[in-house]
């Protein structure tokens, strides 16, 4: 068998995806997302001006040979562009190694560990008030699991808050919109949301937030202790972990479980914070780490140190990659939960899948390969609209993290 033809397909349905097609000589083919939010041409470019060249011919079936190949012959090891794109390569090849054996990838990858998967929704508001709100609209739309994220007084927008409850989409603006942020008023408003919600609740659902990479090492430990009392499922992102020992600071102050990883791409972001305990989760994704074939050598070191999975699951990662991380999750022994922020309607209709929601859980189907397909002549309706992440400035005008 050998592969034919590699196309890269850029499209725009409510937000811009970039999607791998592998055709084979057999008929057989395989989708990958490659998409990275706000560089998604980058992506693009580095599959259909560097890798498909080197992949024609090659038989699919050598999906650890090709992921090799890809890696270690690219001698520029690493990065989220370059992981994005070797993501999307091997994900298209587990689709297609599926499709050949007629079993869907959870099978392949060493069959159910459970029935289900727990996924968590985005409850946001204006204000506390208006997010205890939303939070209990998710509790009754049966989700075990919300995150809450509010506006924070003396604020005019801060991450996670949308005019949309259902849908939310950072990435709004031909070019980056100017965000202001301050810790002080963050750190003293947030302990309030939590306190709010558990008197509101109780402890039976799942809460969890997402600092986005704003504090430093002991303003994460401060609000950790903060948190404790109203024993919060993670604390997401509290410091930008490229110094992974960073959260040795934090660990020492609080018994909060700590989440990070949705930027990282590579074991070599993860292994210090993994082998030294020093988070709970890691969210590192099958799109921007590699693929199937990397993230499940993070998962099997992170078994080894009591870490479990949370893979995160926003809008700008395609139905593609959320297929395939659910039959990764449906798998993977030390799973943790999975982040479910839904599509628009015309993604969906792009990016049709067999994957369902059902009281708090998501199931896979059982299609082979990952179950999700790309409509090209329905992708092609909506062509590429450059779009960026914002940008974040402290109060005084320092350019600080978004
Ligand atoms: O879903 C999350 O936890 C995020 O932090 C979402 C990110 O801001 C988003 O994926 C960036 O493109
Ligand atoms: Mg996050």
């Amino acid at each position: 068998m050998k592969i034919l033809d590699v196309k890269v397909i850029v499209c725009c349905p409510g937000r811009n995806f970039v999607t791998v097609k592998i055709v084979t000589d057999e008929g057989v083919y395989g989708i990958g997302d490659a998409t990275l939010n706000g560089r998604e041409l980058a992506v693009a470019s580095y599959l259909e001006d560097h890798i498909a060249p080197c992949l024609i011919g090659r038989d699919p079936q050598q999906i650890e040979d090709i992921w090799q190949y890809l890696y270690r012959g690219c001698y520029w090891r690493r990065g989220a562009v370059t992981m994005s794109a070797i993501a999307a390569i091997d994900v298209a090849l587990w689709d297609i190694k599926g499709k050949l054996a007629n079993m869907p990838l959870y099978q392949l990858l060493g069959g159910r560990s459970r029935e289900g998967v727990m996924v968590y929704g985005h409850a946001n508001g204006a204000d506390i008030a208006e997010t205890v709100e939303e939070v209990g609209r998710y509790i009754d739309m049966g989700y075990k699991a919300v995150r809450a994220q509010c506006g924070i007084p003396g604020l005019p927008s801060t991450y996670g808050v949308s005019g949309d409850k259902m849908y939310y989409e950072p990435a709004n603006a031909d070019l980056p919109e100017e965000n202001i942020w301050s810790t002080e008023k963050y750190l003293n408003h947030v302990p309030q949301l939590f306190n709010t919600l558990r008197d509101r609740y109780g402890f039976d659902v799942h809460l969890l937030h997402d600092c986005h990479h704003r504090l430093t090492p002991i303003e994460a430990g401060r609000l950790g202790k903060d948190l404790e009392p109203y024993r919060l499922f993670w604390l997401e992102d509290t410091v930008p972990a490229e110094l992974q020992e960073r959260f040795r600071l934090i660990r020492q102050h609080t018994t909060t479980p700590l989440a990070v990883g949705e930027v990282f791409n590579s074991i070599y972001d993860c292994n210090t914070l993994i082998t030294e305990q020093l988070i709970d989760y890691i969210r590192s994704t099958i799109v921007h780490a590699g693929g199937i074939s990397h993230v499940r050598r993070i998962a099997a070191l992170a078994e080894i140190y009591n870490v479990r999975t949370g893979f995160h699951g926003a809008t700008d990662l395609s139905p593609v990659t959320m297929g395939a991380a659910l039959h990764f999750d449906t798998w993977v022994p030390n799973f943790g939960i999975q982040e479910y922020m839904r599509h628009t309607e015309a993604t969906d209709d792009v990016f049709p899948s067999d994957y369902y929601f059902k009281n708090g859980y998501l199931h896979v189907g059982d299609t082979p390969g990952h179950g999700v397909d790309i409509d090209e002549s329905l992708a092609a309706k909506y062509p590429y609209q450059r779009a960026y992440l914002p940008v974040n400035r402290l109060q005084d005008g320092t350019l600080f993290n978004w």
